[in-house]
Parts: structure tokens; C-alpha cells; sequence
């Protein structure tokens, strides 16, 4: 019997090319009668590939056709991304890459990035050395515990750093070669999962304190060891660890928070455009923020920033902020509240006449309202109409993710307001429709950023993620705002021209690293060429 010499490269999803490969090729690697004759080109490809996602019935089937694609194919993947980036984005991303991390283990076909688990903690390096990636520019991990709004996932929070990934490469144009998306597999205290045969993680509680410090180091050190070039991204952290572990290595490696610092420069580019649409300036606004978590209070901390830069001293731009956690307002009066917490506690009894939403927004009157709690449905016809009733273009953004999580639904808010509000969500939600127009809703979530920063750091050979770096992303964005110069237009640029937006942002993003000082010294035009070139295209290569 001859030993089979079937042909790898139908295996790799970054060679492969399925019914594209050439008769030429076909002959030279031997893949005659192990593919149907027809020579497709990859815009056929991607036509039945289309066609075929549109036909599977449910966000989670589409959800496994793209994945499958993925580990086969991945330039006609990122063609069908790219091609169709609005129609396919809630299925890679939110809302239905969270039900994916629910249903992570049910729906599991390949093995995709790394899954460190605790137990393994001796051999992390060793781990990293099994990827199938040789360079890698970036890296995307978590640990499971905060899964969009959805919670503790567990091992199953591995979907987020995909999906994430999937638009590193759709947006920001990164080789999708050299990326790694890992979970750190320290439990989960989710009962559900831990009761279920089928998980597939570490099947043990969640480790905690000096054992969780102690297993983040050595995953860090184990990057700087195996992959010293790759910039680190946290995602989906619970609050008590995304800070601290951020506080902990931003000065030491190449990384940033998603959550805390890519949601924050979104927002506050949002939050610009919506001000310049309600023709006021930052430093007028009065903001209500539902939610201290560690999403909330790096957007609070970004706008108080920005309301400094527009003219108010530190102790005025505290003073516009009421922040809200679960418990109600935060106050002077509370032990429980963080450092970070703390800087928008409220003197006690102030605002008078209670510390719910409802009771702060009818004493404060805020002109902006940001929800990023998790909380579904919590800007109540109640408390909206209240804040409508006293500033003529109430901003309100309900930020929460996913769907099912979002703070209000936009439809509701501009019914409430008779079309006032600006608005803009977390996850993306239909048009309004208004005196028979059709009005899209922006989308404020940290994918206007993160692919950006990316491509910067790649092209800036950036040894660290300053604030400025981010700064400047930010700036770009709002820059960009549609509502600039349309009071009536998204305060966002659309979906579809992500990309180009990306290309823009990440050139802000690279002159700022080199003017902080933390990239090779390079003029702007040499970084734009460098982020051109840099571009990973979803084409088959000669
Ligand atoms: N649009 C975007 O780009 C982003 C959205 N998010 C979303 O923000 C949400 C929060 O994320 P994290 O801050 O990391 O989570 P977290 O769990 O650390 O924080 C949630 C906060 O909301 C508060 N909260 C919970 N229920 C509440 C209620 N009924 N009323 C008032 N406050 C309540 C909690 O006390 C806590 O302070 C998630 O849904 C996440 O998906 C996070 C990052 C980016
Ligand atoms: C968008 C995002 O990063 C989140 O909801 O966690
Ligand atoms: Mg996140």
C-alpha cells in the first residue's frame, strides 16, 4: 500500500483556495480528483459563499457557516467580510458573537487560537510555542469572566478574542497570519456551564487573587519571551482585574484595555459629534452615566478630559459627572466604591432628593446620559421623557452589549424625545424611521478604534500604547463625524466605510506614538505608506 500523500495546503485556511486553484496548481500539488473540476474565480466563490450564509435560518447558524469558512478559507472569508461588512458584522461581532460564547462548547468544530489553562501553568511558553502562527503583530486574550454583558463564559469567552480578531483583519487590514486570539482558562463560576458534561473548559471554580496575579504574570512573561513584537490587547475582564492588570503592564509591554480605553476614545468622538449637532461645546454638558464598571469609568474618565481641554478647571469637569451603579448614585457617603469609583462620588446629599436614575436625572437635568450597565431597558419612557423635557437635543447613548443588554432601544428614545435625542448604541439596531425618512443609528462601540490602533502600532513599530496614541484615534474619529456638519446626520461615519476610517485613525494613531516618543522617528508620509503597504487584501496572491 503507497502511503497517502494527501496535499496539506487543503488543510491550511491560509494557503487553501479550494475550487480557485488553477489547473496549473491543481497538477503541481497534486490536488487532481480531490476537488470537483470546475475553476472557480474567487468573486464566484464568494457569490455562493453569500448566498449560502444568507440561506441558514438563525444569527447562530450564520454565526458557524462564517466560522467555517474561517478555518478553511480565509481569503474568502475576509472577501465576504469585507465585501459585506454591515450585513456580516452582527454575526462575527455583537450581538451574536455573545450567544456564540454562551454556546462555545455546543457549537465547537476546530481548534482556533490558544487555550491557556490553569492547570498548564508550568508550560505557558511552551504552549505559545504550539501556535500554528509564526509572527504574530497582535494578540487578543481574555479570561472568560465578562463576556460582553452576558457574564462569566468561562473557556467559551475564547469567541470574543476571534471575533475581535476576525476585524483586525476585516478593518484594520492586518495579516490575518499573524494574529492570536487566547483565553486564559482559570474557571468559571458560571453553575450552568460548570453542571454541563459538554463544557469544555477547566472544569473548576474560578481562581482568584495572589493564584490569578501569579497566572497573568506568567502569561505575560511568556509573551515577552516567545513573542517580545506582539501587541497585547485585555478584553472582557471583569472590572476588579481590567484595571489592575492594565495599571500593571502598560509601562512594561506594548498593550491596551478595549474596554476601558477603545470604548472611551468611541464614546468621546461620539459625544463630540452629538455636541456639535446640538450646537453646544463639550464644557456645557451635564452627563449622567449609568454603570461604574470599568467600561464606564474609563469613558467618564476620556470626557473629563475632554471637557478640561475645552476650557473648564479639573474640580468643574468632576463636577458635570453623576455616575450610577447598581446600588444608585455614587456618593461620598460610600465605603464600597474603588479609587477610580471615587473620583465622581457626589457630596452627600447632593443632588437632594434621592440617588435613583430617575431621582438624579429629575434634579440634575443632564443634557447626556451613557448607559454602559448591562442593564436592560433601564432609560425607562419615564426617566427619557424627563431629561427631554429640559434640554432640547437630550445625547443619549446606551452602550450596553449585547441587544438584549442595550439600556434602551432607539426607536422608543425618538418617540419619547419626538425625534430629539442623538443617539448611538452599543450593538447595532435598525433605522429610525421619521416623517418619511430613514435615519441610521450609530453604532459607539470600540470597533471604530481597536482595528485602527492595531494597524498604528504595526506600521509605527510602537513599542507601547500611550494615552496619546488613543487621544488621537479619538480625535481622528470625531473628526470624522458625520454630524459635523449635518446637525440632522449619525454622529458616527457608517459601517460600511470603516475601513477607509481605519486607515485615517491609525495614521493618527502611529504620529502619535512617534511623537510620544515610544516609535522609531518617521515622518507622516512614511507612515501612511508604511500603513498602505502594511494592508493585508483578501485576494489570492500571484
Ligand atoms: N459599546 C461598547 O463599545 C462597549 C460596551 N460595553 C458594555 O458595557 C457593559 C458594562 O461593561 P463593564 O463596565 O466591563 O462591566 P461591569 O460588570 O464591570 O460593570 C457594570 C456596571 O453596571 C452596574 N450595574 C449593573 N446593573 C445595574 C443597574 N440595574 N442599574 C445601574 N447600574 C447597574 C454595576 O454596578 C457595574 O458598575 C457591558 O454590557 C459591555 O458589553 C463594554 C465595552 C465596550
Ligand atoms: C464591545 C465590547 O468590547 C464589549 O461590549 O465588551
Ligand atoms: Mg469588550
Amino acid at each position: 500500500m503507497s502511503p497517502s500523500i494527501y496535499p496539506q495546503i487543503l488543510e491550511d485556511p491560509l494557503r487553501n483556495r479550494g475550487t480557485a486553484f488553477t489547473a496549473e496548481q491543481r497538477r503541481v500539488l497534486g490536488l487532481d480528483g480531490l476537488l470537483p473540476p470546475a475553476i472557480e474565480t474567487l468573486e464566484q466563490q464568494a457569490a455562493r459563499s453569500i448566498e449560502v450564509f444568507r440561506r441558514r435560518p438563525g444569527a447562530l447558524d450564520k454565526y458557524v457557516n462564517l466560522r467555517q469558512l474561517q478555518d478553511t478559507n480565509l481569503v474568502l472569508y475576509y472577501r465576504l467580510l469585507v465585501d459585506h461588512l454591515e450585513e456580516v458584522l452582527p454575526i462575527v461581532y455583537t450581538p451574536t458573537v455573545g450567544l456564540a460564547c454562551q454556546r462555545f462548547h455546543r457549537i465547537f468544530r476546530r481548534p482556533r487560537g490558544l487555550t491557556l489553562s490553569y492547570p498548564m501553568r508550568d508550560r505557558l511558553p511552551e504552549l505559545l510555542r504550539n501556535r500554528r502562527q509564526r509572527d504574530v503583530d497582535v494578540i487578543v486574550v481574555t479570561d472568560g469572566e465578562r463576556i460582553l454583558g452576558l457574564g462569566d463564559q468561562g473557556a467559551g469567552g475564547l469567541g470574543i478574542p476571534i471575533g475581535k480578531l476576525a476585524l483586525y483583519t476585516a478593518i484594520g487590514g492586518l495579516d490575518p497570519g499573524r494574529t492570536l486570539p487566547i483565553v486564559l482558562d482559570v474557571g468559571t463560576n458560571n453553575e450552568e456551564r460548570l453542571a454541563d458534561p459538554g463544557y469544555l473548559g477547566w472544569r473548576h471554580e474560578r481562581i482568584a487573587g495572589a493564584e490569578y496575579d501569579d497566572f497573568v504574570e506568567r502569561f505575560v512573561s511568556a509573551v515577552e519571551a516567545e513573542l517580545p513584537q506582539a501587541m497585547v490587547q485585555w478584553e472582557d475582564f471583569a472590572t476588579h482585574n481590567a484595571r489592575p492588570i492594565l495599571e500593571r503592564y502598560r509601562d512594561r509591554i506594548c498593550t491596551f484595555n478595549d474596554d476601558i480605553q477603545g470604548t472611551a476614545a468611541v464614546a468621546l468622538g461620539a459625544l463630540i459629534g452629538a455636541a456639535r449637532a446640538s450646537g453646544t461645546r463639550p464644557r456645557e454638558h451635564r452627563i449622567v452615566v449609568l454603570g461604574a464598571g470599568s467600561a464606564a469609568i474609563g469613558v467618564a474618565d476620556e470626557i473629563r478630559q475632554a471637557l478640561v481641554d475645552d476650557g473648564l478647571d479639573p474640580e468643574q469637569a468632576r463636577r458635570r459627572f453623576w455616575v450610577l451603579d447598581v446600588d444608585g448614585l455614587l456618593t461620598e457617603e460610600r465605603d464600597d466604591l474603588t479609587e477610580e469609583q471615587r473620583v465622581y462620588a457626589r457630596p452627600a446629599g447632593e443632588p437632594s432628593g434621592g440617588t435613583t436614575l430617575a431621582d438624579v436625572v429629575r434634579s440634575v437635568h443632564p443634557t447626556a446620559m451613557i448607559g454602559l450597565s448591562t442593564a436592560r431597558g433601564a432609560f425607562t419612557g419615564e426617566v427619557v421623557r424627563e431629561m427631554a423635557a429640559h434640554v432640547e437635543r437630550p445625547i443619549i447613548f446606551p452602550l450596553s452589549n449585547p441587544t438584549a443588554r442595550s439600556e434602551a432601544d432607539p426607536a422608543d428614545l425618538d418617540r419619547w424625545t419626538d425625534g430629539r435625542a442623538l443617539v448611538a448604541t452599543g450593538s447595532p439596531f435598525p433605522p429610525i424611521e421619521r416623517d418619511g425618512r430613514t435615519i441610521p443609528v450609530s453604532q459607539s462601540n470600540n470597533v471604530y478604534v481597536f482595528p485602527a490602533v492595531g494597524m498604528g502600532v504595526v506600521a509605527a513599530q510602537a513599542a507601547r500604547v500611550t494615552d496619546g496614541m488613543l487621544r488621537a484615534a479619538s480625535a481622528a474619529l470625531g473628526a470624522r463625524s458625520p454630524a459635523l456638519t449635518d446637525p440632522t446626520a449619525p454622529l458616527l461615519p457608517p459601517i460600511s466605510g470603516l475601513r477607509e476610517l481605519a486607515d485615517h485613525v491609525a495614521l493618527a494613531v502611529a504620529v502619535a506614538a512617534v511623537a510620544d516618543g515610544v516609535a522609531p522617528e518617521r515622518s507622516e508620509q512614511d507612515l501612511h505608506r508604511r500603513i498602505a503597504n502594511a494592508r493585508w487584501e483578501p485576494v489570492y496572491p500571484e
